[in-house]
């Protein structure tokens, strides 16, 4: 192949940890981080390991800067994985088969175990090029992410442990990009997860009546498709980004009179339930679509219960939306942007990113936090079957973030 043996090796690292089984419902968590703290440790890194939560350890990987009174960077990337059906992939989710292309098929390859692995090589490419940083740099390799980040982001950006690293500026992950230019985002959309409960009177399968539950059930996920369509709507006619809408999709539904067979098919049930994933804008207001949810989704008077999980903040610790600024009034975005032009790279317009990332902790915090991952010409597939990245891209980012933080960590004195 045209890649050199630092490349190949770099390459196999990535696999390596991909092969690791960090996918719910059990992420392997110790493996990940024995691997990352090796890994680590070969580059000359110090590594701390913590657990806010049993069994659930967060890395932190720390370059120290020659001047310590200045504010450190801290480049996050979660450990954990959505789950993968195997038997729906062209290679086993676990195995990162690299096919002639170059592809690299496995769970976690963009979202977001890539990071990981980038930051280190890059860091490794740093020291070996007798690189001296003036800020400290931090990796926080984290748990939990993918179910809401409460026992892992959530808890380490509130910690002691991060007060003291006095960090001035975080990169989290983004997503890939399909054109040639990378992708940054400012801000995430907030999610709620909103599960609905119908009951009412349980009947003879044959028999018409009133307010059964799976009636009222049906109700409401009438109610929320014309909602949803009508977000829908705005995208397609091109007046909103997706991630500028409200994004209200079923993820499952729970109903039915259990049989050794299945269903019994002769019954109407006494309940059903029905799950939305919900997606907030920081730009919508979260009392309306409360209101909207208590009114007209769930309306107590159609016998429906609803409970609603806010995963996470809204509002920063003073009060405002949770976006950090994307324009020359934030210095930190200047050397970003100039750093990822220097790499060679081509930098996409600043969107609200569709889905969410932990960055909204450390935002919560006041703390300025981009997400980016630099992926250009690939197809976005987190959390779809066949998640692939290519070894191109892959070491192309190594490159980018080289630049990246060499430039955040060289920052000048008199700035934040
Ligand atoms: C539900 S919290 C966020 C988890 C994941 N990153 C997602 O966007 O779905
Ligand atoms: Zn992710
Ligand atoms: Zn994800």
């Amino acid at each position: 192949s045209s890649f050199t043996q630092l490349e190949e090796d770099q390459i196999q690292r990535f696999q390596k940890y991909l092969q690791i089984r960090t996918a719910h419902p059990n992420p392997d968590y110790a493996s990940a981080v024995a691997f990352l703290s090796s890994e680590a440790q070969s580059i000359g890194l110090q590594t701390l390991t913590l657990e806010f939560a049993r069994g659930k350890s967060l890395l932190l990987l720390s370059w120290p800067g020659s001047d310590p009174s200045l504010s450190s960077i801290l480049l996050n990337s979660h450990i954990d994985s959505v789950p993968a059906e195997p038997s729906k992939w062209l290679h086993p989710p676990f195995a990162a088969v690299r096919d002639a292309a170059g592809r690299i098929f496995a769970r976690g390859a963009q979202d977001d175990k890539c990071l990981a692995v980038q930051y280190l090589e890059a860091l490794r490419n740093l020291k070996a090029a007798s690189f001296v940083p003036r800020r400290s740099i931090h990796v926080s390799l984290v748990p939990d992410e993918e179910t809401g980040g409460a026992d892992g982001a959530a808890k380490f950006a509130t910690s002691q442990e991060f007060r003291a690293l006095n960090v001035g500026f975080v990169l989290d992950e983004g997503q890939a990009s399909p054109t040639d230019e990378f992708r940054v985002f400012y801000a995430d959309r907030s999610p709620w997860s909103l599960i609905v409960k119908a009951v009412g009177e349980p009947g003879h399968g044959s028999r018409m009546y009133d307010n059964g539950a799976m009636e009222n059930l049906m109700d409401c996920v009438e109610v929320v498709a014309r909602f949803r369509e009508s977000q829908f709507d705005q995208v397609k006619a091109g007046i909103k980004a997706v991630s500028e809408v409200i994004s209200v999709n079923p993820v499952f539904v729970k109903a039915g009179t259990p049989s050794p067979t299945g269903f019994v098919m002769n019954m109407q049930p006494s309940e059903a339930e029905v799950g939305f994933d919900v997606r907030l804008p920081p730009t919508v207001d979260p009392d309306l679509l409360r209101k909207r949810i208590d009114e007209e989704w769930a309306p107590a008077i159609r016998n429906m219960t609803y409970q609603l999980i806010e995963k996470g903040p809204i509002k920063d610790i003073a009060g405002r939306p949770l976006a950090t600024p994307a324009n020359e009034s934030n210095p930190w975005w200047s050397v970003f942007q100039q750093a990822v032009i220097a790499s060679g790279g081509k930098l996409a317009r600043p969107e609200i990113l569709a889905s969410t990332t932990d960055a909204r902790f450390v935002r919560q915090m006041g703390i300025p936090a981009l997400g980016f991952s630099p992926m250009a010409n690939t197809p976005i597939l987190l959390h779809e079957h066949n998640e692939f990245l290519k070894d191109t891209v892959f070491l192309r980012g190594i490159k980018v973030y080289e630049h990246v933080i060499s430039a955040l960590s060289s920052f000048p004195a008199n700035s934040p």
